[in-house]
């Protein structure tokens, strides 16, 4: 039997997307769009708030591709306070407007599994800390899908020996060092949350890093025979001096 990974757990993920009931929105009073906008930008400023005592962090971004329209990202340290974001935001009025079009559950995790293996365990420390907190850059664009690792007869991770795993997660990383700068990835788990077993977040300054990156890392040998990927959902940033321009009529 494979030596289970041991992981270093951190702030809990809901990946909330949201189609916009433009249709609806049109034939809504100003008085209502008015209002919906401004509670929205309240609700920016708790969730802001809450970012600025490192208590949690979030982001919103505008979702390219038809499968949503907006896609919130929330970190806090407990499920309990992500089910209260979600619900505070279907109670507000624009809430009336957002219709879930798929969301994804995960917590932040990095395995003790150290990658020069050299039988020392990763500790908890300030880095790996800020690692399992982390603080959502604010770049332009963002992207997020769900993976899994393949439990083929002849190619099952959950089979082959730690030290393999290590690694084939080592050249992972070396890879992924190249496009420091570039791009910067948050991996959750979700075993046992959500229908996949990770939630990778990446966010760049120029969307087709997302594409160099990705495509890159097929040619990873742990990508190349492990790798299963769910959909993919692109964003641009939606600050919130930028929330009155975008639901403007
Ligand atoms: C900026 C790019 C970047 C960098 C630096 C990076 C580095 C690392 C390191 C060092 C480690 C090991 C973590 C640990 O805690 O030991 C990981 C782990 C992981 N990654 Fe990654 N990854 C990147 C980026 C990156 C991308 C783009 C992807 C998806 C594409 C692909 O083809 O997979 C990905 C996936 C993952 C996953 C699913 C895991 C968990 C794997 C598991 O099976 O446990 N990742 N990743």
């Amino acid at each position: 039997m494979a030596e289970a990974v041991v992981t270093m757990d951190g702030w809990c993920a809901l990946h909330d997307m949201r189609s916009f009931d433009w249709a609806s929105w049109k034939v809504a009073s100003e008085e209502e769009r008015k209002k919906a906008v401004t509670e929205l930008k309240e609700l920016m400023d708790k969730w802001q708030a809450v970012e600025d005592a490192k208590n949690g962090s979030h982001a919103v971004y505008k979702v390219v591709s038809t499968k949503a329209d907006l896609m919130f990202m929330f970190f806090r340290p407990t499920m309990e306070e992500l089910e209260e974001i979600k619900t505070e935001l279907n109670k507000s009025t624009i809430g009336d407007y957002l219709i879930p079009s798929y969301s994804y559950v995960s917590i932040v995790e990095m395995t003790k599994h150290n990658p020069l293996d050299d039988g020392k365990d990763r500790e908890l420390s300030p880095q790996v800390e800020a690692r399992l907190k982390p603080i959502l850059p604010k770049w332009e664009h963002a992207c997020f899908y769900p993976m899994s690792r393949r439990r083929w007869r002849d190619y099952n991770w959950f089979e082959i020996s730690r030290q393999e795993r290590t690694r084939l997660l080592y050249e992972h990383g070396m890879t992924g060092r190249k496009y420091a700068g570039k791009v910067k990835e948050i991996i959750t788990g979700s075993i046992g949350l959500d229908e996949f077993e990770w939630g990778v977040t990446l966010f760049a300054h120029d969307a087709l890093q997302f594409k160099k990156i990705v495509y890159e890392m097929r040619f990873d040998e742990v990508t190349a025979k492990y790798a299963e990927f769910g959909d993919f959902i692109i964003g641009n940033y939606l600050p919130k001096e930028d929330v009155d321009k975008y639901f403007a009529l």
